[in-house]
C-alpha cells in the first residue's frame, strides 16, 4: 500500500516498513478508578497487512475497546507505538482521522440529521467536493439499502436503523484504514449482508484494511482473514481462524439439549456433566471425536432417548480455541 496524499508531509516511523497497514507495539492502558488502577491493556502487539479483514475478537471486558480507541487517536498510550500506513499515529495524532474511519460502538453524533445529510456531510468533512459528496452519498445508501430512510433523522430511527446510517456514514469519504465496533450489532440478517458485502468490497475494490471488534464468533470466521483473541486485556492467540483451530486437533464440540434431567448415577452422565459448560438444560461438552462419537453411541442407543431432546456435533469454532486457551466461555454463538 502508498501512502497517500492525505498524510503527505508527516514523517513516517523510522524502520517502520508500509507493509503493514498497522502496528502496534507494546500499547499498555490502564485506568486509574476509585477503586484502583484497571489494566484495560496489558503489552499488545498487533500487525495487520494491507488489505486484510482483521478481527478482535474477546468477551465483555477484554480491552477491544480500548485498544481501537488509542489505534484511531481518541486514547493516548500510556506505553507502545502505533504506526498507521508507516505513519507514527502516536507522534501525529492530527493524522489519524485522514487515515482511520471509525465505527464506534456507540454513535449519537448525527442523531440530528437527516441519514442522507449525515453520510454526505461526512464525506464533505473527509474532503470530497461538495459536488461529489451526494453522489457519494446516494451511492452509499443504495449499496445499504437505506434509501427508504434516506429523509429520515437518524434520531428517531429504531436501534438496528441507527446503526445501519453510522455503518454508512463511516464508508463515506474513503478512508484506506476502517476500524468498525461491532458494526453488525442489532442489524437483521439482510442489513448484516449488506454491510458484510460492503465491507468485502471496499476491501477487494480499494484495498482498505479493516479491523473489527465483534462477539459474534460465527459471523466473524465467514469474514476474517485474521483474528486476535483478546482476554483480560493480552492476546492469547493471534492469526487465521483456520490455523488457530487447526490448535485443537481432532477436538470436536458435542451440544447436548436434554429434555429432562438426565439420570444422575449413570457414569457416563457424570462424565459428561464434569466436563461440560452447562446453561440450563444445554450441555456443551469440548472433547475429542472418539469420546464424543462412543458417548453418541451411547445416549442413542435407548436408555436415554425420554430425556435427550437433542444434540449435535460440530468441528471447532473460534470460541472453542478460546475456551480451550482458558478463556471464559463467554463469546456470543447467536
Ligand atoms: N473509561 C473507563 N474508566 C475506567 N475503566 C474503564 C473505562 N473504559 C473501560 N474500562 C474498563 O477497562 C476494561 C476493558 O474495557 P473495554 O471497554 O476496552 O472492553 P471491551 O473488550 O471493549 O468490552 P465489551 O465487549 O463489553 O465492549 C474493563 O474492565 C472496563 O471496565
Amino acid at each position: 500500500m502508498t501512502r497517500t496524499a492525505l498524510t503527505a508531509g508527516i514523517p513516517a516511523t523510522a524502520g517502520t516498513s508500509v507493509t503493514q497497514a498497522l502496528e502496534a507495539r507494546g500499547l499498555v492502558k490502564t485506568y486509574r478508578t476509585r477503586h484502583g488502577p484497571i489494566i484495560a491493556n496489558d503489552g499488545i502487539d498487533l500487525s495487520i497487512r494491507p488489505g486484510q479483514i482483521f478481527g478482535l475478537l474477546g468477551p465483555n471486558g477484554a480491552g477491544k475497546t480500548t485498544l481501537v480507541r488509542q489505534l484511531v487517536g481518541l486514547l493516548r498510550p500510556d506505553a507502545g507505538h502505533i504506526a498507521l500506513l508507516g505513519i507514527d499515529a502516536t507522534a501525529h495524532p492530527e493524522a489519524v482521522p485522514r487515515i482511520v474511519a471509525y465505527l464506534p460502538q456507540q454513535d449519537t453524533a448525527l442523531a440530528d440529521l437527516t441519514v442522507a445529510q449525515a453520510v454526505r456531510t461526512t464525506a464533505v468533512l473527509r474532503g470530497i467536493p461538495r459536488s461529489a459528496a451526494g453522489g457519494e452519498a446516494a451511492a452509499l445508501l443504495a449499496e445499504l439499502g437505506l434509501e427508504p430512510l434516506a429523509d429520515r433523522r437518524i434520531g428517531k430511527l429504531s436501534g438496528g436503523q441507527r446503526r445501519l446510517a453510522a455503518v454508512a456514514a463511516t464508508l463515506a469519504g474513503r478512508r484506506p484504514i476502517l476500524v468498525l465496533d461491532e458494526p453488525t450489532t442489532g442489524l437483521d440478517p439482510t442489513a448484516r449482508r449488506a454491510v458484510w458485502a460492503a465491507v468485502e468490497r471496499r476491501r477487494t475494490e480499494a484495498g482498505c484494511t479493516v479491523v473489527l471488534v465483534t462477539h459474534n464468533v460465527l459471523e466473524a470466521e465467514t469474514v476474517l482473514d485474521s483474528v486476535a483473541i483478546l482476554d483480560q486485556g493480552r492476546v492469547i492467540a493471534n492469526g487465521t481462524p483456520g490455523a488457530l483451530k487447526a490448535t485443537l486437533g481432532d477436538a470436536v464440540r458435542l451440544e447436548l439439549a436434554w429434555r429432562a434431567d438426565p439420570p444422575e448415577d449413570d457414569p457416563l452422565i457424570r462424565r459428561l456433566r464434569a466436563a461440560a459448560a452447562i446453561r440450563g438444560r444445554r450441555w456443551t461438552v469440548r472433547c475429542s471425536s472418539e469420546e464424543a462419537r462412543a458417548a453418541l453411541a451411547q445416549l442413542t442407543s435407548g436408555d436415554f432417548l425420554d430425556v435427550l431432546d437433542d444434540f449435535t456435533l460440530a468441528t471447532p469454532s473460534l470460541e472453542d480455541v478460546y475456551v480451550a486457551l482458558g478463556g471464559r466461555d463467554r463469546l456470543d454463538r447467536e
